[in-house]
């Protein structure tokens, strides 16, 4: 491909990535692995360079535009090198007419600024992530794996945390393969350890997804107790099986709800949880490093169900509580209303209940919870909180 032509590539992609963020279709990530398994005479260097083209647009801009080329001219307007590529080649595309605009650079939608907690650095939302990994208390010990990784540093806070350089291909190292360490971003470490799961414990992770915080909580429980896995999505929890097989995790069980009726497929653990892990479903405003057209999803409509879910299945939480067990609310969320304040509401809701400190040497206290930012803490970010059932 030619230089033009990958611009050119950039924008049909951005048009596709831009459709389907209206249209609540798939990740851009997805998008443009669907687009060259179409198109094997891109090289990798073509991908590569295609990949940064649409992500450079995507990062640039707050909201979402309406066409790929308004996105990509927006960026040709601030680099001149990109500009000198519309030049109306084969497969490039047209130049740039006199007074054709681009769409406008922003960090944060306007209808979002507002919502978001004060305290949070804005700018910093869109930063590089670095390659964050767990050692695996299950397989390895950290004074055994960090001589392998010369390139890892430690991570305030967290005794098994390292942290390798962005990009760190992580994925072909041996201690990846074979599970002694794993893939998980510092805020999701801390959380997993401020839920304080210890071995012997009963242990419900009520949105567990793929089984990131799982396996975290897996590893703090030493392979002891009772681990429970739950999710409303198959495909999901049906991605933790192999994570599991390959972190030596092999106690935990999954339990597949019913959307709506969660509380049925969960009666038998009323009253018996130690430590119940909610990370809800959320705006995801803490990954823009990760997922930056997030921003392009977001609605006030869609901000509003996330928020009403997350109250549903906090209230759906709270019943399988033992006296004195916590439930541990998280979201990578940084808006107030699915942190601070949905945390607040919880606690009117529900007599009995209190918030506890949170003893780790990160984050900022943000009502009765802790507030993870990338400008503050170096992680996503993340709202959480410690919610006690009295006894
Ligand atoms: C933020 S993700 C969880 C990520 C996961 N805990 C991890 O660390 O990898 C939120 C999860 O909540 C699940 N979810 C959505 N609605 C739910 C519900 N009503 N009950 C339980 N889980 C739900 C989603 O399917 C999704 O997997």
């Amino acid at each position: 491909m030619t230089p033009s032509a990958r611009i050119q590539a950039a924008i049909d992609l951005l048009d596709a990535i831009i459709a389907s963020a209206r249209d609540g279709g798939p990740a851009a990530d997805t998008l443009i692995a669907r687009y060259f398994k179409e198109r094997r005479y891109a090289g990798s260097r073509d991908r590569r360079a295609v990949r940064d083209h649409v992500y450079d647009a995507i990062r640039r801009v707050a909201e979402r535009p309406e066409t790929g080329r308004e996105a990509m001219i927006g960026l040709a307007l601030e680099w001149p090198e990109v500009a000198a590529l519309f030049d109306g080649s084969a497969h490039a595309p047209l130049p740039i007419e006199p007074g054709e605009v681009g769409a406008a650079a922003g960090v944060v939608p306007s209808w979002l600024q507002p919502l978001l907690a004060a305290p949070v650095e804005q700018a910093a939302l869109l930063g590089r992530a670095p390659v964050d990994l767990r050692v695996n208390r299950l397989k390895a010990v950290p004074a055994d794996v960090a001589p392998l990784l010369p390139d890892a540093a430690p991570i305030v806070g967290l005794a098994d945390g390292l942290r390798l350089p962005e990009g760190s291909p992580i994925e072909q190292h041996a201690a990846w393969k074979d599970g002694r360490v794993e893939v998980q971003d510092a805020g999701s470490q801390w959380i997993s350890a401020a839920c304080g799961a210890q071995p012997g414990m009963t242990v419900v992770d009520l949105c567990a997804g793929a089984g990131g915080k799982t396996l975290a909580l897996a590893a703090a429980m030493r392979g002891q107790g009772t681990l429970i896995a739950a999710d409303t999505i198959r495909s999901r929890l049906a991605r933790l099986e192999p994570r599991a097989e390959r972190a030596g995790a092999t106690f935990i069980e999954t339990l597949l709800m019913d959307q709506s009726h969660e509380a049925r497929g969960l009666a038998a653990l009323n009253g018996r949880a130690d430590v119940v892990l909610v990370d809800a479903p959320c705006s995801g405003t803490g990954t823009w490093r990760r997922n930056p057209e997030a921003r392009w999803r977001l609605t006030p409509a869609r901000l509003a169900r996330l928020v009403a879910e997350q109250a549903r299945i906090l209230d759906f939480a709270a019943p399988l509580l033992a006296p004195g067990g916590v439930l541990l609310y998280a979201t990578c969320a940084l808006t107030d209303r699915e942190g601070r304040d949905q945390v607040e509401a919880f606690l009117t809701r529900h007599a009995g209940w209190a918030a506890e400190p949170i003893d780790l040497p990160v984050g900022r206290p943000h009502g009765a919870g802790l507030l993870l930012t990338p400008g503050h803490d170096g992680s996503d970010g993340f709202y959480f909180a410690r919610l006690k059932r009295g006894a």
